[in-house]
């Protein structure tokens, strides 16, 4: 062996030795092997060298965070899919401070002020977010395009189906969706059986969103369960896709290739075979006009705009992705927000009883209405309290710097680098929300100075970015938290165990069944 690997032997330098060096040559190597050995060779060395550079010369190799973070994108990968991505990052800025890297070229940043200067600013979105074309990589939509002016037109098409006013049109869907959620509720108080919230508050909130988007449910309520097991394929899904961002190429060979398009099929199981079946018969049949849902509102967009002619901008696969993304975002996000409701507030039974004495004392009898459920100031802290310490969205908000660097604190980030915000981080941080600021506490929110707060309560996100959908999850939470805190009472099964909940694309807590009791009202 040792003859075969002496490199003298090797250049024929040793004359005594070269005829069986030749010999091991022809046995052991072929130029072919020698050649990916060299390829090889580079290749690692080409890596070696990149990620020392990346770690020690690159403009953000000062700033501090876990070591693999600095040379390969494969440490955030690793938190995302552990599902605590969210609580990791705040020890990393409690160790830390206001900046860690959490990738070679990303900085999550946790100063009071990168909510303003990152999120509320104009600045491009990260890569991550192209992900989001539907139905394939070659379309863009408001989500997955980085470019705000060109996010901020396509969103322009799609924004008026999203105000309240319009949404509260189609308040007396939501409510005949909701009374199914409640007959679920008192039927499990009247046999005694458990209830897994989780899956009836997605069911809920997906069922309103098929009312919201199509005049449609999904039919989960009816049925009381999960059909094609969509609900749990989807958390495998979400977890693809908060991964996916990174590895575009992959995701664009894989599930957003146009092949997958034109052979019509999608990996996104019922809720969006539902929601395109329900666009394709709404163009089959066009309404009278009287419709309100945000299909009729965006397809008589789609309609002007084909009628002005090469001026017309909205295209036909706009008013499925739009479709798509709302069903995509609308479900797990607030079903997670109705859930911390519950958790915490069982944790805090004075904070039940006071919400339930404000909507007695308000007289709220019947079904609640989203006006009713404004007025009860209490109610509404319980709910932000909820949405603060228990944020459905997980995943950091990417934006990149741009020409001329950004300057936040004492620190100038140079341009092109990816500044992250994390929801969690934020609404977690000591400094803006006090020493308590990990703890549930709804009067926090009628403390004095509690309005200069307001801007840093960002479950939504902030800025050109933030989520359209926020008023939809507004009217579900007022309605079903007010009748929840009026009408029932939750006890844990296992009243000592903590849920347990995995912080993919959004937070999905699961495993706390409850047993539900209503309420009797003796007059
Ligand atoms: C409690 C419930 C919800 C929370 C906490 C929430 C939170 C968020 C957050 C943080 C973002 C990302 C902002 C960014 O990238 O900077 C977002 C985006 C989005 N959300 Fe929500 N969301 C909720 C409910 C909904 C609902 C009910 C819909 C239904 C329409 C919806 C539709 C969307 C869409 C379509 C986007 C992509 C934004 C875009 O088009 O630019 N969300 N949401």
């Amino acid at each position: 062996m040792s003859v075969i690997f002496d490199p003298k032997a090797l250049l024929g330098e040793n004359r005594t030795q070269a005829p069986q060096a030749t010999q091991a040559w022809s046995v052991h190597f072929s130029p072919t092997k020698s050649l990916s050995l060299q390829v090889f060779g580079l290749v690692v060395v080409g890596l070696l060298t990149l990620c020392v550079w990346r770690r020690y010369f690159s403009p953000i190799s000062d700033i501090p965070g876990p070591f693999a973070a600095s040379f390969t994108r494969l440490w955030h990968i690793k938190r995302i899919l552990n599902g605590k991505q969210n609580l990791d990052l705040i020890s990393l800025h409690d160790k830390h401070g206001y900046f860690v890297r959490i990738a070679p070229n990303e900085v999550s940043v946790s100063h009071p002020s990168a909510v303003r200067k990152i999120l509320a600013a104009p600045l491009h979105k990260g890569s991550w977010y192209k992900v989001i074309a539907f139905p394939d990589g070659r379309f863009a939509n408001p989500m997955s395009e980085t470019d705000p002016a060109i996010k901020n037109e396509l969103s322009r098409h799609l924004a008026p189906a999203y105000t309240l006013p319009n949404l509260l049109r189609s308040e007396p869907n939501i409510t005949q969706t909701l009374s199914l959620l409640f007959s679920w509720l008192d039927q499990h108080s009247t046999s005694g059986a458990p209830i897994d919230l989780d899956k009836f508050f997605t069911f809920a909130t997906s069922d309103v969103i098929g009312e919201v988007l199509f005049s449609k449910q999904f039919g989960f309520l009816q049925t009381g369960t999960d059909i094609d097991n969509t609900i749990s394929n989807s958390h495998p899904q979400a977890a693809y896709v908060s991964i996916a961002g990174f590895f575009r190429w992959f995701h664009v060979l894989f599930l957003s290739n146009p092949l997958i398009t034109w052979l019509g099929v999608t990996p996104w199981g019922h809720l969006i075979n539902t929601a395109v079946a329900a666009i394709k018969e709404r163009q089959r049949n066009h309404d009278d006009g009287r419709s309100c849902d945000a299909l009729s509102h965006w397809l008589r967009v789609l309609e002007q705009h084909k009628q002005m002619g090469p001026d017309g901008k909205m295209q036909e696969h706009e008013v499925h992705s739009a479709a798509f993304n709302a069903v995509a975002a609308g479900n797990e996000t607030v079903a997670a927000a109705l859930q911390a409701f519950v958790y915490y507030m069982i944790r805090h039974p004075d904070a039940w009883t006071r919400a339930r004495e404000e909507v007695d004392a308000a007289g709220v009898a019947g079904e609640v209405s989203y006006a009713e459920a404004q007025k009860l100031p209490f109610l509404q802290a319980c709910i932000k309290e909820a949405l603060r310490i228990f944020g459905p969205a997980s995943m950091g908000l990417p934006r990149v710097v741009p020409k001329g660097g950004l300057t936040i604190g004492d620190r100038t980030l140079p341009e092109g680098t990816t500044v992250s915000v994390n929801i969690w981080v934020i609404h977690y941080s000591k400094e803006i929300w006090g020493e308590d600021a990990r703890e549930f506490n709804p009067d926090r929110w009628f403390r004095e100075g509690a309005a200069g707060l307001e801007k840093y309560f960002i479950p939504w996100g902030m800025g050109y970015a933030s989520c359209p959908g926020q008023n939809i999850a507004k009217i579900e939470l007022s309605k079903i938290c007010a009748t929840l805190v009026r009408d029932y009472e939750f006890t844990q099964v296992d009243p000592k165990q903590e849920w347990t909940w995995k912080a993919n694309f959004t937070v999905t807590p699961e495993n706390w069944p409850c047993y539900v009791k209503k309420r009797v009202v003796v007059e």
